[in-house]
């Protein structure tokens, strides 16, 4: 007789007799903003799709919390997404809080003690915190098949991502560690492997025959919003582009796979990053950085980013920051792709924009051609567009851009909860594989290094701009 497994719970009466594993999330650093904000309401919403039965939730962090303090935030984040049946409410009711400095051996064993089951360790930490607790982690051991998932950024540069990943390696394989990249999850991006894989007609103009070039932009309008801890040592380049834009251009430039599986997937992304550089391997040519001085955004007043709380001005942290970079392979070679994100900006935009090269030749007697065609992935509204030129209305041999537009409703889950579902079932596909990681610091260490001597100025815009006047990405009108 087998004997009954301890974190095995029956299912309901009535309901076929299956026994369901508990796992245990537990949360370190879930006294922060991204537990709060963006990590328990992700969860919250992949409890209530019945994903995680039985699930155990344990949030940990320096603070000097008892649980009841704890299962209200988790409550409360749970309510910002309607996540309040009976699985979460059971969730709520059951989670505690252990307070911990998660760089000490003998905290982390205590922590672990109090964890059963199949184990996910969220590291919800500043990276340099992480790497001391994944350190100390690696001298206790962790219990087997325990997934580890790592926020971004990883590391604070490519010898460092590459010491965490050599740590790392020692505690799980490879596999077992999901480097998070939220962008990832959002379902829009994900949308580009059904746009480009499952259409006949987009792949075979996506190329350096045809596309003149590719821009990635997320611009924000929210401004610092009380991150300078984090954020001042982190700045626009490390925070957006270095990550999260880098994973977009590679799902948007990489080979088809044969199948999405994981090890696919993430080797495709792989290759192509490697092939990526800077444009004419020029950092100073190739980027550009600003950041914000006072202003009115939304109807909001900012103030200088220098004067924020918690900013140390001395340190020069941009809130604006483009690249512009190069795919070095066959398919790519010659298409420029520029890559920008910033904050406190009067138009949102969320979006990349495929600009396909000028018709071979528009008949004489056509008139009116003004711009190119160009295919728009938006991040949010999560959209779809094609612009196009056709005859238009009135003067049949006029040309006018008419945009195709598709909006997509919003994903079953938020991105933080479909990064979740994929520890919780043991699948990285939607996490950075470990080289990766390393490649994305490659790719972006020449601009930080020019940026560090002083080669690029620090330019300022006013918050609510549209930015620097000197961007290397003119306006797209459309
Ligand atoms: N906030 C966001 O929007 C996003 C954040 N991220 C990433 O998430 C990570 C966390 O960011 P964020 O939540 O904003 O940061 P916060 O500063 O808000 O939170 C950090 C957390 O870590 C805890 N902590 C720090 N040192 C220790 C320690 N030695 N032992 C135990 N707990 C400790 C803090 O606990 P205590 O307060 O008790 O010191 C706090 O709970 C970062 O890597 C960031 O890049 C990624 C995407 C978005
Ligand atoms: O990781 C981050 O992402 C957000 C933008 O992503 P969203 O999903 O919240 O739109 C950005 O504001 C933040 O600075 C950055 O750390």
């Amino acid at each position: 007789m087998t004997k009954p497994d301890p974190n095995a719970s029956a299912t309901a009466p009535g309901s076929p007799a299956t026994t369901v594993v508990r796992q245990t999330l537990l949360v370190l650093g879930a006294s922060g903003d991204l537990a709060g904000r963006l990590l328990l309401p992700g969860l919250g919403r992949l409890v209530a799709s019945g994903a995680v039965p039985g699930l155990r939730l344990i949030g940990s962090s320096k603070e000097d919390w008892d649980d009841e303090r704890w299962r209200s935030r988790v409550a409360d984040a749970f309510a910002t997404v309607g996540a309040d049946g009976a699985a979460e409410s059971e969730v709520i009711r059951e989670t505690r809080y252990v307070p911990a400095d998660v760089t000490r051996e003998e905290d982390l064993r205590l922590l672990l003690r109090d964890c059963s089951g199949p184990l996910v360790i969220f590291f919800a930490l500043p990276p340099m915190v992480t790497a001391r607790s994944a350190a100390a982690l690696a001298r206790i051991g962790v219990p087997p098949g325990t997934r580890l998932m790592l926020e971004k950024p990883f590391g604070v540069d490519r010898i460092s991502a590459r010491s965490l990943n050599e740590l790392l390696s020692t505690l799980v394989p490879e596999n077992q560690v999901h480097r998070i990249d939220h962008f990832l999850g959002k379902s829009t991006v994900l949308n580009l492997l059904g746009l480009r894989f499952a259409n006949r007609i987009f792949e075979p103009v996506l190329n350096s025959a045809h596309v003149a070039c590719v821009d990635i932009v997320f611009d924000e309008s929210l401004g610092l919003e009380s991150r300078a801890g984090y954020y001042d040592g982190a700045g626009a380049l490390v925070d957006m582009v270095q990550s999260h834009l880098l994973q977009v251009l590679a799902l948007l430039a990489m080979e088809p796979p044969p199948t999405l599986a994981a090890e696919e997937v993430r080797g495709r992304k792989a290759q192509v990053l490697r092939a990526t550089r800077l444009w004419q391997d020029d950092p100073v040519a190739a980027s550009r950085r600003a950041r914000y001085a006072a202003g009115e955004v939304d109807g909001r007043r900012l103030p200088d980013y220098a004067a924020e709380p918690g900013v140390d001005p001395a340190r020069g942290t941009e809130t604006l920051a483009e690249i512009v970079l190069t795919v070095d392979n066959w398919r790519w070679a010659g298409v420029p792709f520029r890559l920008r994100s910033g904050k406190a900006l009067a138009a949102v935009r969320k979006e990349a924009v495929i600009t396909f090269k000028q018709p071979a030749r528009v008949p004489a007697g056509l008139t009116g051609y003004e711009q190119p065609d160009r295919l728009r992935i938006g991040f949010g509204p999560d959209q779809l567009g094609l612009d196009l030129n056709v005859n238009g209305p009135g003067n049949p041999y006029d040309l006018d851009q008419v945009q195709l537009t598709a909006d997509f409703g919003p994903g079953e889950l938020p991105a933080y909860g479909e990064v979740l579902r994929g520890a919780f079932e043991g699948d990285p596909t939607l996490s950075v594989r470990g080289d990766v990681a390393e490649e994305c610091w490659r790719i972006v260490e020449p601009v930080l290094a020019a940026w560090k001597a002083g080669a690029v100025p620090l330019r300022e815009y006013p918050a609510g701009s549209s930015g620097p006047a000197d961007s290397l990405i003119g306006p797209v009108s459309g």
